[in-house]
């Protein structure tokens, strides 16, 4: 399991300065959609400028006009950009056909998306899917993804999945029984612990034990 370390609401510099403390135990860089509206692309250049070795995904959650938007990432050194699957079909084509032009990857976002809506978007087999629990429904539900959620539409041995939303040292047990995603994306767990490098260090540990077992 790949760690994809979410950054959201700080600072372009705080981001970076954090990145350094854990970048050895992470494997992917996700600038958040709150830094991206706060700060604009600006964020994902200069991630990518201090990081770049790392794979950096611009988490810009595209529901519209996805050529600009994706293009704008893309230029700015995103290696992923993250669409909604909610969105209407053609803005999914659109993103995978940028995607493909500019040699770099679709992150489809599956939030609040029905199983028909699910299991159309499967045909993007090159996209990587993330199972997503909403900060909101996190933060007012109490909801966090231990990946019960429609678990069985992403079996298929094809697909690359994703899991974010309230991943903790906790539960993140319990998401590899359930979905086991390819990728874990954590923030909070990391970037509010009281030593974020302490905390990255024991998610690595534990995707490191799986990956022995296997
Ligand atoms: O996409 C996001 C919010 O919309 C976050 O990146 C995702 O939820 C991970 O952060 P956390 O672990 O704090 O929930």
């Amino acid at each position: 399991m790949k760690i994809q370390l979410a950054l959201d609401r700080m600072e372009i510099a705080e981001a970076i300065e954090l990145t350094r403390k854990v970048a050895d135990s992470i494997d992917w860089i996700e600038v958040g959609t709150s830094l991206i509206k706060e700060f604009g692309v600006a964020s994902v250049k200069e991630l990518k400028r201090a990081f770049p070795a790392k794979t950096v995904v611009a988490d810009i959650k595209t529901i519209d006009n996805a050529r600009y938007e994706f293009e704008m990432c893309f230029e700015s050194g995103a290696d992923v950009a993250t669409v909604m699957g909610v969105s209407p079909l053609v803005t999914i084509v659109a993103c995978m056909e940028v995607a493909q032009r500019y040699n770099k990857q679709v992150m489809i976002d599956l939030l609040n998306t029905s199983a028909e809506q699910k299991r159309a978007l499967m045909k993007y087999k090159e996209a990587i899917f993330c199972d997503h629990v909403s900060k909101d429904e996190q933060e007012i539900s109490g909801s966090q993804n231990r990946g019960m959620k429609n678990g069985e539409l992403l079996e298929d041995p094809d697909i690359l999945v994703a899991a974010a939303g309230g991943i903790s040292l906790d539960s993140i047990g319990k998401l590899r029984e359930t979905l086991n995603p390819a990728i874990a994306i954590i923030g909070s767990a990391i970037t509010k612990a009281d030593n974020p490098a302490a905390a990255a260090a024991k998610f690595k540990q534990i995707c490191l034990q799986e990956e022995n077992l296997v």
